[in-house]
């Protein structure tokens, strides 16, 4: 070691790394199970299971790098007497009860790359540093008290709470150096998925720095789990959208915010550390800065995907109704096309006005089909828009659209995680068959004619 330079010893690092990252997928891996896993009878909770069982073997899953950072970055001041550094004990107790809990599923949790930690522990100071660098880990983000957050919500007053998601709510509030912060408090739900969920959003956006990404201030891990981001002064695009003050969104300022989020998405996909997918782009997490910036926020269910990984397989299905792409239904297939896809349906609810799935469980995108196919774009355009729009954005926007969103129903965003499915598996299915055997091949003919015309 002592006579490698730091670039030869980031390269074995990062080919370590590699190695470790070359995971069979899950459907190779369930191979390895015991037949019949995989029966009719196989629950979501088996495929959770299995992938979470896969993940702990990955070191490089957002949670596991999280605790090797943590540990790492206050294993000195852990050394320390007990009251010289209580934000690091709150992260050294958070990780002991974690191990500790028997929980089931809490015991498949990735979050045990104890040799790694070990191997790092015994290194010197500079090759610590290393690891930070590796991991490319943005360690600026405070550890709150729960004292602290307490006071800047104004004890978590129902008057400050500003979002309510399927998890959390997300409470407004002041630092004492007049920040403006949301406060996203985990709440709801299982206290397994809550963890996991916490972790792994924390795990991967401390790795994300983007003017169009959601800006993480800190986290708590005292009591509840929660973290802290800088407030997004306007809410959510789809509070702004599908509310009272849509008129404050004219078309420039929906164009600047398309543009924004394509932006965000790119630098997700291809110039961030790690190549992040979002899986749960919708209008709902999306904010908006005083300046009408979008930022992609709500990481809950984003995933690495290691270079050398054409896609992944999730079992489980998540996201968000209405915006999920056909080959997600059909095989749980997971890459940036899955935003991609989000991002279109996205789009046709910026020109349109209308959320992805309205209150008669009617899709966007169905309806937006026949003035598409009949090139009637400007029937398209949100009627409180009136003619105040430029037709060659709108052009471009809508050309976008027609490559990315032909998904055929989904439900209401909001709600999409609180109440049951109406519609089956089987029949999203067909609904994705039909479209991928005869409808994108005419879609992409139509684009074509749209594009070389831009009859609008
Ligand atoms: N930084 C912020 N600034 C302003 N509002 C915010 C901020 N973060 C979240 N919100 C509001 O809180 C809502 C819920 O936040 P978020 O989507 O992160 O929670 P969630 O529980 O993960 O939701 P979901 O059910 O979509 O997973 C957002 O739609 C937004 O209205």
């Amino acid at each position: 070691m002592a006579n490698h330079t730091l670039a030869e010893f980031i390269r074995e690092e990062e080919e370590s790394k590699a190695n470790k990252l070359k995971r069979v997928s899950l459907a190779e891996a369930l191979n390895l199970k015991p037949k019949g896993l995989l029966s009719s009878s196989s629950s979501a909770h088996d495929l959770r299971h299995i992938e979470l069982e896969k993940e702990k073997e990955n070191i490089a899953s957002p949670i596991g790098v999280l605790e090797a950072c943590m540990e790492e970055f206050h294993s000195h001041q852990v050394a320390k007497p007990k009251t010289s550094c209580p934000r690091a004990r709150h992260w050294t107790n958070f990780f002991k009860l974690l191990k500790k809990k028997s929980f089931k599923r809490l015991g498949s949790l990735p979050h045990f790359s104890i040799p790694k930690i070990a191997k790092w522990k015994s290194k010197s100071s500079r090759e610590s540093h290393v690891l930070s660098k590796l991991y490319s880990f943005n360690s600026t983000w405070v550890t709150f008290s729960l004292s602290e957050l307490r006071n800047a919500t104004n004890n978590y007053n129902s008057e400050n709470i500003i979002g309510r998601g399927g998890f959390a709510d997300v409470y407004k509030g002041c630092l004492p150096d007049g920040q403006l912060i949301a406060v996203k408090k985990l709440t709801k739900g299982n206290t397994d998925d809550n963890t996991v969920g916490f972790l792994s959003e924390l795990g991967i956006i401390a790795h994300v720095d983007h003017p169009n990404t959601a800006k993480l201030v800190g986290c708590c891990v005292e009591r509840d789990m929660q973290l802290v981001f800088e407030l997004s002064t306007l809410g959510s695009l789809g509070s702004l959208l599908h509310g009272s003050d849509k008129n404050k969104l004219d078309w420039s300022k929906r164009y600047k915010i398309a543009l924004g989020i394509a932006d965000g998405l790119l630098y997700l996909h291809e110039s961030c550390h790690r190549r992040i997918i979002h899986r749960d782009i919708k209008t709902d997490n999306i904010l908006l800065t005083e300046n009408f910036e979008p930022q992609i926020c709500d990481f809950g269910l984003a995933k690495w995907l290691p270079e050398q990984w054409t896609h992944r397989n999730i079992p489980q299905f998540e996201g968000t109704f209405g915006y999920f792409a056909p080959e997600y239904f059909m095989h749980g297939t997971v890459d940036e096309k899955t935003d991609v896809y989000a991002f279109g349906v996205l789009l046709l609810e910026i020109i349109t006005g209308r959320p992805a799935v309205d209150h008669l469980q009617q899709s966007v995108v169905i309806w937006a089909k026949p003035f598409l196919e009949a090139n009637l774009t400007k029937d398209l355009v949100d009627p409180s828009l009136g003619d105040d729009y430029d037709r060659g954005q709108l052009g471009c926007v809508v050309i976008v659209t027609m490559l990315r969103s032909h998904n055929k129903y989904g439900r209401d965003s909001k709600t999409s995680r609180k109440i049951p499915l109406r519609r089956t598996y089987s029949e999203e299915l067909l609904d994705a068959q039909e479209y991928n055997s005869t409808k994108y091949l005419r879609d992409l003919k139509r684009h074509q004619q749209i594009a070389l015309g831009l009859e609008i």
